[in-house]
């Protein structure tokens, strides 16, 4: 029995990729991770994993990413988020791009972005690294092998590590590029192999067509009470704040851990896999994510390793802090098999707040979500982008800057008429510093966090006593079962209250500082919201 693995009226040549060498068109993992180890691009790990290493680039290269200035996207890019390539210059980049592809070896994913069929984008994905190509696979949603002899792709990326851009003729920054053109429904990666910037090329993407569609596209994890997806969360949050690690949960089940849609029928996962931290990663905090790291297929990405025995240094950040492990979603036993659940009651904005002074849980009328969705106050953590070597405090808009193509009002209405809609409780949470800001106190721990979340998302700490924190307006718990109380006040965790007192005006000012870009395209009512 044999079924056609690629659609006969869609092949590389038909769409001008010509002259190159072996291409293979969705291998299953088990070729694919033969076909990374015959290359030497990787080991054989513990449980049948792989296990990668990714040079240079070990986290995004937001500076080195690029849209195509055409006309029919000119008006609806935000430019002051996105920088623009000229279309003849992506032009020349493309065509030196193919030049240098002939005669290589290529490995083709024809994937789904999307678990919603109403909302999905057909995305096929060129990989010169047969474990990109696993990734990718692991990452997005897997077509039936009957549905792939009609797949015909509607964006094409190509990823190509060994080719180095020339911003003289390309236009870009460095030898790094990552150039999306709309128009020609193509993105090409060049120079990176970290494996992150095709999953989050499907995201910028999504972020750009889905909006247009009255479809919310959210930088967040999701899950639903167990038996009842109609009890879904959202949790946004900024990379290492926490969305893997919290929508992993035991006592719930997953829909995904990064990229959501939220349309008239619900929220719908945009993958079909996770790629989760593995920095200090420890069984007892997070048994399920532990669990993947020995699991069949897992891509293991710049975890130092014992030669002889194989055996995971979790706490090695020798090549990067950013060490990651992928695997698809079936790895996790409480996974939603659809990837589908109803209208989110609970909506959850993570923050690392690196200065400590924000608590690590606060409720939010409809109007103060507002206003920190599109504040999006956080930190970047160490090894995430380049360049970011210890937690740096930002304001990344809708918690995902990096990724939204739109001004931040487009996704800013679209969930404040949701929220609205559908009466769902918005929630601040904290997972950042707490007993000082960073250097003198410590990590919010994570069973604290999960503590309260579980409360928050069972409905158990809408009953509790609220304060109203004095700096920031919104209500903070005075006690949660199984977290101890100080650590609800993040101003008696410090040893110095007055210097908790200065830092928080700091961040007061900071907030404000910030927020007055939006104050033209908002409502009165997160005006009134914002603090000032
Ligand atoms: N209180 C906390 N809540 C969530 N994560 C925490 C907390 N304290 C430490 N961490 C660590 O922070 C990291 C969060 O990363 P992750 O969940 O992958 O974030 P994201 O998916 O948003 O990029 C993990 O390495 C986790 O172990
Ligand atoms: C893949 C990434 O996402 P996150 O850290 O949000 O999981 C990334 O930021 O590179
Ligand atoms: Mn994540």
């Amino acid at each position: 029995m044999t079924t056609l693995r690629v659609n006969p009226s869609q092949t590389l040549e038909t769409q001008g990729m010509t002259g190159l060498g072996t291409v293979h068109y969705n291998l299953l993992e088990p070729a694919l991770i033969e076909a990374a180890i015959r290359r030497g691009e990787g080991r054989l790990g513990q449980g049948g994993t792989l296990l990668v290493s990714t040079g240079k680039f070990t986290g995004r290269s937001p500076k080195d990413k690029f849209i195509v200035r055409t006309p029919s996207v000119e008006a609806n890019i935000w430019w002051d988020n996105n920088k623009a390539m000229a279309p003849d210059a992506f032009d020349r980049l493309h065509a030196d791009m193919l030049e240098h592809m002939k005669g290589g070896e290529y490995f083709v994913q024809d994937l789904y972005g999307g678990a919603d069929p109403a909302h999905r984008l057909d995305v096929r994905v060129v990989s010169e690294l047969a474990w990109h190509n696993l990734f990718i696979r692991h990452l997005l949603r897997r077509p039936a092998a009957e549905e792939l002899a009609g797949f015909v792709p509607e964006f094409t990326i190509i990823n190509c590590p060994t080719f180095r851009a020339d911003p003289e003729r390309h236009g870009c920054r460095t030898d790094t590029v990552i150039a999306m053109n709309f128009d020609k429904k193509l993105i090409l990666i060049a120079n990176t192999e970290y494996a992150g910037e095709n999953k989050k090329s499907v995201f910028t993407l999504l972020n750009y067509i889905l909006p247009g569609k009255g479809v919310m596209a959210m930088h967040c994890s999701a899950n639903h009470a167990t038996g009842n997806p109609e009890d879904a969360a959202v949790f946004f949050g900024l990379s290492g704040t926490g969305k893997t690690t919290l929508s992993a949960d035991p006592g719930r089940t997953l829909i995904g851990d990064d990229e959501h849609g939220w349309s008239e029928s619900g929220i719908f996962n945009f993958e079909g896999g996770c790629y989760a931290k593995t920095i200090n990663l420890r069984e007892e905090a997070e048994p399920q994510i532990y669990a993947t790291t020995r699991t069949f297929g897992t891509v293991i990405e710049n975890m130092v390793y014992d030669p002889d025995t194989l055996v995971l240094d979790f706490d090695d950040d020798s090549l990067t802090a950013n060490t990651r492990c992928a695997y698809p979603l079936d790895q996790i036993a409480n996974a939603s098999a659809t990837g589908l659940a109803g209208h989110p009651k609970n909506i959850v904005m993570l923050t690392c707040d690196a200065f400590g002074v924000l608590p690590p849980i606060a409720r939010l009328t409809p109007a103060q979500a507002m206003y920190h969705f599109l504040s999006g106050f956080t930190s970047k953590v160490a090894g995430t982008e380049r360049g970011v070597t210890e937690p740096e405090p930002t304001f990344s808009t809708c918690f995902g800057a990096p990724f939204m193509p739109r001004r931040p009002e487009v996704y800013g209405k679209l969930l404040q008429e949701k929220i609205h809609q559908h009466g769902a409780t918005c929630w601040l949470v904290n997972t950042g510093w707490t007993g000082g800001a960073y250097g003198t106190g410590s990590r919010m721990p994570i069973r604290s966090t999960r503590a309260l979340l579980t409360a928050a998302l069972d409905g158990t700490l809408n009953s509790a006593e609220f304060r109203r924190d004095p700096n920031f307006g919104f209500e903070v718990p005075v006690t949660c079962a199984g977290v101890a109380d100080i650590l609800l006040d993040p101003r008696r965790t410090w040893a110095d209250v007055e210097a908790y007192d200065r830092q928080a005006a700091k961040l007061v000012q900071m907030f404000a500082d910030n927020f007055a870009q939006y104050v033209p395209y908002i409502d009165d009512d997160v005006k009134a919201a914002a603090i000032s």
